[in-house]
């Protein structure tokens, strides 16, 4: 039987413009999560590079490549599930915003491709267009684990709960955002939206972002969170760099969803949702 509980380590990483310092400091914090019990340790968005249109053809690598190396290797040394946060990532002449997990014996188990572009523009606060570079990737992924299966999905795509929900239909008991948002939209929407993806589908919510830092060309809110399926936060950092621990207890999923069975009571006769993923 599947274990009904597990830990989890939110890593909040100072990341800077130093890709070797980053992946270093990366791994340290990781071999520290497992050290502190976690077995499933999860990166921030963008964990290898700054956040930025300009920095992601510069910093951009194939998988596998110096950064999932690095990451396929905590894994295995640590024996912890590992989400590896994101990276820019090139093939065949694109980019994209890409996530990899591993296993616990170093194995890539998944790879996901940040589907809906960070394309805002806030009058005055924060105008960003991550497809002046990006290209989204066009497949929803999830991944098992021997406690529950996961969803994942990177920052922006949080702010769409179709997504969520397919990932809830396909059994997933917890979501995964490594994400970044910023000073206009953070204090605005980063909890809220956590808390809403994590009660509408009675599920856990974790979201990983990279610690703040004020001289960055962007701003990270930091606040890495991990939310209940009640919608409760269990879990928040702050802004600095440090790691989140927090027990995932799957039984407390099951308990909600048949306290407030909505999922069995949706009304398939005047609205459906479909999935139409390939994978
Ligand atoms: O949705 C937001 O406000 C922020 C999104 C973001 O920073 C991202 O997708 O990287």
């Amino acid at each position: 039987m599947a274990a009904s509980k597990f830990k989890i380590a939110l890593v909040q990483l100072f990341v800077t413009a130093n890709k070797s310092e980053n992946l270093a400091r990366a791994s340290k914090l990781i071999s520290q999560a497992a050290g502190g019990g976690a077995n499933l340790v999860a990166l921030p968005e963008c964990f290898n590079s700054p956040y930025g249109t300009k920095y992601f053809p510069e910093y951009a690598e194939k998988i596998p490549g110096e950064s999932t190396n690095m990451l396929a290797k905590a894994a295995k040394d640590n024996k912890v599930f590992l989400v590896g946060g994101s990276i820019p990532e090139e093939d065949g002449g694109k980019l994209y915003n890409t996530s990899t997990v591993f296993n616990p014996e170093g194995e890539l188990i998944a790879k996901f491709r940040k589907v809906h572009l960070f394309d805002i523009d806030v009058p005055g606060k924060i105008r960003f267009q991550e497809s002046e570079t990006l290209s989204p990737g066009s497949g929803l992924v999830t991944f098992d684990t021997p406690y529950c299966k996961v969803g994942l999905a990177i920052c922006y795509d949080i702010r769409f709960p179709e997504l969520a929900q397919i990932y809830t239909r396909r059994g997933c008991k917890l979501l995964l955002y490594p994400g970044a948002f910023n000073m206009t939209t953070g204090p605005a929407h980063w909890e809220l939206l956590q808390r809403g993806r994590a009660l509408d589908n009675q599920l856990y919510v974790g979201t990983i972002s990279p610690a703040r830092d004020e001289k960055a060309s962007y701003v990270a809110w930091g606040h890495s969170t991990l939310v209940n399926p009640w919608g409760e936060v269990v879990a928040k950092a702050g802004h600095e760099e440090e790691i989140v621990y927090s027990d995932v207890d799957l039984s407390y999923v099951d308990e909600v969803r048949s306290s407030i069975p909505t999922s069995n009571q949706r009304r398939a006769d005047i609205y459906k949702l479909q999935d139409m993923s390939q994978n």
